[in-house]
């Protein structure tokens, strides 16, 4: 038969009040025309299923679930500063007296973090609201169609970038504790090493917002009056829980003595030799990491009501 007969007797079945007897019946007359039909039918309604489950309902988060996040960048976080220990210090990298790259007059680092984070915003990076720039004036609009990203917290949430402080402390404070004196010439490795440092630190302080952001949303009661007042040190009594922070100090030594060990298939002897030393992580976290987060957490409580 007529392909253009058969596609009509097709569609005058299929939306006919005999629409439990189509696909057999189809099927049955005109093998070929009803399987492509029904398997193009049966393909887009996949898609578009599959497309729905992929977006749009934001998933509720709770104190347990935003925990568990943190728990698991305390992965990320040990785990570059184990690469950055491979290197030592390389300290031309970030000093602006190696004038080295013609045109630029910072330091070779802050060359190599711009034009890094040019090229990432192009892919889509900083339309995530866990991803924060280090120098957001040299940000670029997504070249990649918008990825959708759930609106979980408030819009000022825009407005807190601490990345600023967090480069100060790493290179200041944080790399000379983690690296070794001296210079081996790799600086490509290390300042890709140092960028995936940052980026982990930043994403876990700034991830705070989401923080504060559950707590406010359990307890708007507790939280309200202190915003109103605008008072910082309520609300930075409110959102501290003691306990919690002992337990991450522990968790992350324990994490990086393990992370951190040389693995030998002869001995366990060297157990105790490991590639950072794990007080430090721990201190790391209690001095900076913590707080920096808990400044997060007050910056955007102050701002969650206007
Ligand atoms: O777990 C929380 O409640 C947090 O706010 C996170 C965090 C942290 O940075 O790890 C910060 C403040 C709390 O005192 C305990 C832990």
């Amino acid at each position: 038969m007529h392909y253009k007969i058969q596609l009509y007797i097709f569609l005058f079945l299929r939306f006919s009040p005999f629409e439990e007897l189509w696909f057999p019946l189809n099927l049955h007359t005109f093998p070929s025309l009803s399987l492509s039909l029904f398997s193009f039918i049966h393909t887009h309604k996949n898609r578009q299923q599959r497309s729905m489950s992929n977006s749009k309902v934001p998933e509720r988060l709770t104190l347990e679930s935003v925990r568990k996040s943190l728990i698991t960048q305390e992965d990320t976080i040990i785990f570059s500063l184990i690469e950055r220990a491979k290197h030592p210090l390389n300290s031309r990298l970030y000093n602006p007296s190696w004038n080295v790259i013609p045109g630029f007059s910072g330091t070779v680092f802050e060359y190599f973090v711009k034009e890094t984070e040019t090229i990432q915003s192009k892919v889509g990076r900083y339309e995530s609201p866990k991803e924060h720039p280090f120098f957001p004036e040299n940000i670029s609009k997504p070249v990649f169609p918008p990825c959708y990203h759930p609106s979980v917290l408030h819009p000022a949430a825009k407005s807190i970038n601490i990345n600023k402080d967090i480069w100060d402390v790493y290179i200041n404070k944080l790399l000379p504790q983690f690296s070794a004196e001296g210079d081996d010439g790799n600086y490509a490795t290390t300042a890709t090493c140092d960028l995936q440092c940052l980026q982990a630190l930043s994403r876990r302080i700034h991830y705070g917002m989401f923080v504060a952001e559950v707590k406010f949303i359990d307890a708007p009661q507790d939280y309200s009056p202190a915003i109103h007042a605008q008072d910082r040190d309520a609300l930075m009594k409110l959102l501290t829980f003691e306990s919690v922070e002992e337990m991450v100090k522990k968790r992350v030594e324990k994490k990086t003595m393990l992370f951190a060990q040389d693995v030998s298939i002869h001995n366990d002897s060297n157990k105790e030799k490991t590639k950072i030393d794990p007080c430090a992580v721990s201190k790391l976290y209690a001095d900076w990491i913590m707080p920096l987060t808990k400044h997060v957490q007050v910056e955007y409580l102050l701002r969650r009501l206007y």
